[in-house]
């Protein structure tokens, strides 16, 4: 039995992920990590430095700013981390690293198979595709999201970028240019609303043809799969910086 530790339990996909584990013979749920207090069926704690039960791992759903003091508090504890939470800014993100130096850490900005598999046919295409295409990428979330563009949009284009020898620049929502559009850019476009789970498109534009590579989420269940898979491949790892490749990897 996995115990997990949820940080952002209040959450959407905090409630996800209790669910789901609650259904699963393998895991189960023995804190919380929240700012808000709601009725979950295990404690809630205002911070991982106040959880007073034994654990395995934590997962977390949050909000960005509250990852450097989860992994701090986790390196305390030794406690393998997922992250899950998207928007973390450069600060942020080096605190992932020096956690990792202590414990494993897993991060994606996407823990469904599907984005995953959409980003390797994404670098396959770039690689043939680049000199002759224009590449887009636009996503869409729900009312409710904070952050934007989209983590996995970042990841999407990181992506890209990895193959191209890093040398395209990103260019968030186009808006007042009054030049054209240079080779070298990726276009990334946010759009916001209702209770779109998840949709992903990335756009090859070329000379009278398009190819449209896309992905959509038709529930929150296929990240909280992917974030439970992700914790139970992670507390058998040695302290580093692990992804869903490395996931997909040891198969
Ligand atoms: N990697 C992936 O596959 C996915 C990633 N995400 C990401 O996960 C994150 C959470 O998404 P979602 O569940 O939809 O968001 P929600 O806003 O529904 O849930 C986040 C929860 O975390 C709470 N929270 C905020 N700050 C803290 C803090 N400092 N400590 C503990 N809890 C805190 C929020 O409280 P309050 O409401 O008061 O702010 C809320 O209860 C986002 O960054 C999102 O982009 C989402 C889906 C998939
Ligand atoms: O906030 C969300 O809902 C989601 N966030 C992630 C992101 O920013 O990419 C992943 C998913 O698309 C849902």
């Amino acid at each position: 039995m996995i115990r997990v530790i949820i940080n952002g339990c209040c959450g959407k996909m905090g409630k996800v992920i209790a669910s789901m584990a609650s259904q699963n013979q393998d895991f189960e749920v023995v804190a919380g990590i929240d700012q808000n207090q709601c009725q979950c069926g295990f404690p809630v704690y205002k911070s991982l430095d106040e959880v007073d039960v034994d654990a395995d791992v934590v997962i977390d759903f949050s909000y960005h700013t509250a990852v450097p003091q989860l992994l701090k508090a986790a390196v305390i504890k030794n406690l393998p981390v997922v992250v899950a939470t998207t928007g973390l800014d450069e600060e942020e993100i080096n605190s992932l690293k020096e956690a990792s130096n202590h414990i494993p850490v897993f991060r994606s900005a996407n823990m469904s198979l599907g984005i995953n598999v959409l980003i390797s046919l994404v670098k396959e295409a770039a690689k043939v595709l680049s000199d002759n295409f224009d590449i887009e990428i636009l996503e869409m979330h729900h009312n409710m999201k904070k952050d934007s563009p989209s983590g996995t949009a970042l990841l999407i284009a990181d992506a890209i970028n990895s193959v191209l020898g890093d040398r395209m620049e990103y260019v968030y929502g186009r808006h007042s240019n009054v030049d054209k559009r240079d080779k070298n850019e990726v276009g990334i476009h946010a759009l916001r609303g209702g209770t779109v789970v998840g949709e992903h498109e990335v756009i090859f534009a070329g000379h009278d043809e398009i190819i449209k590579i896309s992905h959509s989420a038709r529930s929150r269940e296929i990240f909280g799969n992917g974030a439970l898979l992700a914790a139970k491949f992670l507390i058998n790892q040695k302290p580093g910086l692990y992804d869903m490749e490395s996931l997909v990897k040891k198969g």
